[in-house]
């Protein structure tokens, strides 16, 4: 056993509440999950909008010029422009800022509300990007969309943690990740077939296609019931306790050990009367590292270089114009499938075995691709004549990185901050995630272009160095959470050989 492995429930299961997947449940979550289409979808149609040269010529018309005017052979340094990249990424940073009103939201009027609100911005955002006549309207919208994302993002998450059986958390948490590749695949789709269209308005259709999960979201959550934690913190416990008869699908007997814990969290969160200064007491050290560590190294395993940038990095290792953009789809549909992987594997074979195996695959293929990146194309960025081989087994090793990062940072990195923060800081804890997620996103996007510039195939190398560090934190810090009921999670970090020190138990508190 590794020295960060502890599993309170090994060998000794300390609660077994009552109840197994129910129907209700599961169509709840699935419905609810579909929130994260709306961020998938942002992320899959920016970058091919932004390559279309109608769109281009109406909104940064210099830039179009510039591009055209671009004859550099070295493949690392294409033309880049800020402010094209700072549209695009604009969006990241609405959405770090929305997280924390959202957090507000989320605690005071509940999860659904919070829901709700995301969906309705997001719809406001897409209609302006469609209808967008200046810069102006598409900055707008870009910000209305960035303030959908962060409300989506902070509410979603908990929901589906709170709402879900224990034994089957991950599972269902995880359909939030999904749902973020579905989005992605469809918009390279859309963005694939909407230059095809006549008239030159193709973007338009593709920013405006936005508007179809957010309306989804916006009337399902009018059926969403509120999270049973959530009813509590509003003071309704008649309204919780019958809600959560409902999901669990048991008897009013059955339900009352869960109940009776769910009320004393939500009583120990009443007492809290500053989430955002409670959170810095040391009791709370390892939740606060982990709401920072995780998102953080998450966007540093570099995912979003491909996830950006697929059609010009096809394009770079020697795929036409077409077949770029269709390597892109096969990368988005290998995003989805292993995603799936998780959703069976991390209930059953546990968090930590998933964050390690993936980190241990990403670092294999991102140090091959680097090799044959740099063994072709050298520091001067010049090539000459791709052999298909070589192109093929590029694609293929970037999508084994691709699967292993789907089946464990990109889910976990969701599903783990949500599950093992106490009540009385999970709202808060929770906007600390999506906006630390959010910042890096940004920074990520921001740098590529410029950093591929310099470091050239060393880019791959730099993130293989994060991926490294990273599957080490996890291997000595972060404690298994499979299969323990959330209210019940503080155990995990007393039995740890590192946090214990930060319980209450060992040291009084400061
Ligand atoms: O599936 C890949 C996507 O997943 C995320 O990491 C969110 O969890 C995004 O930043 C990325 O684009």
């Amino acid at each position: 056993m590794g020295a960060g492995w502890t599993d309170p429930n090994d060998g000794d299961p300390k609660k077994n509440y009552p109840g197994e997947i129910t129907f209700y449940v599961l169509v709840t979550c699935i419905v609810a999950a579909m929130g994260g289409l709306i961020f998938g979808y942002d992320i899959g149609i920016s970058g091919g909008v932004t390559s279309m040269a109608p769109f281009l010529q109406k909104f940064f018309p210099s830039v179009y010029h510039k591009e055209a005017l671009d004859k550099s052979t070295n493949q690392y340094c294409k033309f880049d422009s800020v402010t094209l990249t700072m549209f695009t990424s604009s969006l990241y940073l609405a959405a770090l800022v929305a997280s924390f009103g959202a957090s507000w939201v989320t605690k005071k009027l509940g999860r659904k509300i919070s829901m709700l609100t995301g969906g309705l911005v997001f719809l406001a955002g897409a209609v302006i990007n469609a209808a967008a006549l200046n810069i102006a309207m598409l900055i707008i919208g870009r910000i209305l969309l960035g303030i959908g994302v962060g409300f989506a993002n902070q509410a979603v998450p908990l929901y589906l943690s709170e709402m879900a059986p224990y034994k089957l958390r991950g599972s269902l948490n995880i359909i939030f990740q999904l749902c973020i590749t579905i989005g992605i695949l469809i918009a390279n789709v859309v963005n694939y077939l909407t230059p095809k269209i006549k008239g030159g308005y193709g973007w338009r259709v593709s920013l405006g296609g936005a508007a179809v999960p957010a309306l989804f979201i916006v009337i399902s959550s009018f059926f969403l019931p509120n999270t049973p934690n959530s009813m509590l913190e509003k003071n309704e416990p008649e309204k919780a306790r019958a809600i959560l008869k409902r999901i669990r699908g048991v008897s009013d007997k059955e339900i009352e050990a869960e109940f009776e814990d769910l009320v004393a969290a939500s009583e120990a969160s009443k007492a809290v009367k500053h989430p955002w200064r409670n959170i810095r007491n040391r009791k709370y050290r390892p939740q606060l590292i982990m709401s920072m560590a995780i998102p953080f190294f998450q966007q540093f395993t570099g995912i979003n270089v491909i996830m950006f940038y697929a059609p010009q990095l096809f394009k770079t290792i020697g795929f036409g114009d077409n077949a770029s953009l269709l390597s892109a789809l096969i990368t988005g549909g290998i995003n989805c499938f292993a995603t799936l992987v998780s959703i069976y594997g991390t209930d059953r074979w546990g968090r930590r075995f998933l964050f390690l195996e993936g980190g241990i695959q990403m670092l294999i293929f991102q140090v091959l691709v680097t090799i044959f990146i740099g063994w072709k194309f050298g520091v001067t960025g010049q090539v000459i004549d791709l052999p298909k081989w070589f192109a093929g087994l590029v694609v293929f090793f970037i999508c084994a990185y691709v699967a292993a990062f789907a089946w464990s940072w990109g889910p976990l990195g969701w599903l783990v901050p949500s599950e093992i923060f106490p009540l009385e800081i999970r709202s808060a804890a929770q906007s600390i995630t999506v906006s630390v997620n959010m910042l890096f996103t940004f920074i990520v996007a921001q740098l590529f272009l410029t950093m591929l510039c310099h470091l050239k195939f060393g880019l791959f190398i730099f993130f293989a160095f994060f991926v490294v560090l990273m599957t080490l934190f996890v291997y000595f810090f972060l404690p298994e959470t499979k299969n323990i009921p959330i209210e019940e999670m503080t155990l995990v970090w007393k039995k740890h050989w590192f946090w214990r020190r930060f319980m209450p138990e060992d040291r009084p508190q400061v």
